[in-house]
């Protein structure tokens, strides 16, 4: 288990984590979920052992390993500026973790290489060992990147929005392709991402983070359906602010005859099924969208409609979240 206490960092004046405290279980899968500049990649720095906390401590197994460095702490991890090294083969590549151990821990030659080819078909690139970096996909090249963090056997695995630079398609495979090898090898594995689809697709659990702070940490469905604020409920998923701070779904707003909130129609279109209707709710300087079934009309462009939520969410304005 993971455990992080009191959390602090700062860079200069700024301060980018604010007193954290988190706990990770064994065989996890945690998203760090946040807009940029909340802290996700600090947090993960520190977790790995490439940055160091002002204060507070870091726990691996209850043991203090705050002070210690990367190589100290058996993980593997994927950041996307961590790029290959260009004029190594993949195998090579993928080897270095192992040939760059102190010598007492260093396996020979014939055993990196054997492992590295073991991790190149688990990665299914099984064949490419003997191509350079250049010779391959985007796609390809961040699985061999997870093959190099795999090979040194980690017991935690730490992905720094491992598939951003990839197109929807190939994201969403290789998202599906990273959860089944998580559970197959057993680890315990954080990333981070800004994608809230990724975090809830991946994640048995997602830590919600705003300005150096935790805001929520819950499962996706938890975090959807009950967000703790009014930050969470605009960050993760789509919502609507209705006239007295009402927060609302747009598949949780209908359309009524006459009683509801005026809105004037600026676009429609197919989204996911349904309708999704855009327009301007009449009297405030806001936008709103909401869902229709895709069996009714659709209202035209220019016509007013009435509107009301079927379930909300009202927010205490505080000091952060005030409009
Ligand atoms: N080396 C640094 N020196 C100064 N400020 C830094 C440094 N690294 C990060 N920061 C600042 O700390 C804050 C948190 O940065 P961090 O990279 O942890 O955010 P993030 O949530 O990962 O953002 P992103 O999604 O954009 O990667 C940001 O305001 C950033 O500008």
């Amino acid at each position: 288990m993971i455990r992080l206490e009191g959390i602090t960092k700062a860079y200069g004046d700024y301060p980018a984590l604010k007193g954290l405290d988190l706990s990770v279980r064994d065989g996890e899968f945690l998203a760090l979920l946040g807009p940029s500049g909340s802290g996700k990649t600090t947090l993960l720095r520190i977790i790995a052992g490439l940055a160091f906390p002002d204060a507070g401590r870091v726990l691996f197994n209850g043991e203090d390993v705050t002070d210690l460095q990367v190589a100290e702490r058996k993980v593997g991890f994927v950041f996307q500026h961590y790029a290959l090294f260009k004029h190594m083969t993949i195998a090579d590549n993928v080897g270095f973790g192992l040939s760059v151990r102190a010598r007492r821990e260093r396996p020979g030659r014939a055993a990196i290489r054997a492992r590295a080819h073991e991790l190149l078909d688990l990665v299914q690139l099984g064949g490419l060992g003997e191509r350079y970096p250049a010779q391959l996909s985007g796609g390809q090249r961040q699985r061999v990147a997870l093959a190099r963090a795999l090979a040194v056997e980690p017991q935690l695995l730490l992905l720094d929005e491992p598939f951003g630079a990839l197109d929807a398609k190939v994201r969403k495979t290789l998202r599906r392709w990273l959860r089944e090898l998580h559970k197959q090898m057993g680890l315990t594995s954080i990333f981070v991402t800004h994608d809230q689809e990724e975090a809830l697709e991946l994640a048995d659990r997602v830590v919600v983070m705003d300005q150096g702070r935790i805001e929520q940490i819950g499962s996706a469905e938890q975090v959807y359906m009950e967000p703790a604020s009014a930050f969470v409920a605009d960050f993760v998923g789509e919502t609507c602010v209705l006239p007295g701070g009402v927060h609302v779904r747009p598949h949780d707003i209908e359309i009524v005859s006459d009683v509801g909130h005026p809105v004037v129609v600026g676009n429609v279109f197919r989204k996911g099924g349904m309708w999704r209707v855009e327009g301007a709710l009449a009297g405030h300087d806001r936008l709103v969208e909401f869902d229709l079934e895709s069996r009714l009309v659709p209202p035209g462009l220019g016509q007013t409609v009435y509107i009301r939520p079927r379930r909300m969410k009202i927010f205490e304005a505080t000091e952060r979240n005030a409009p």
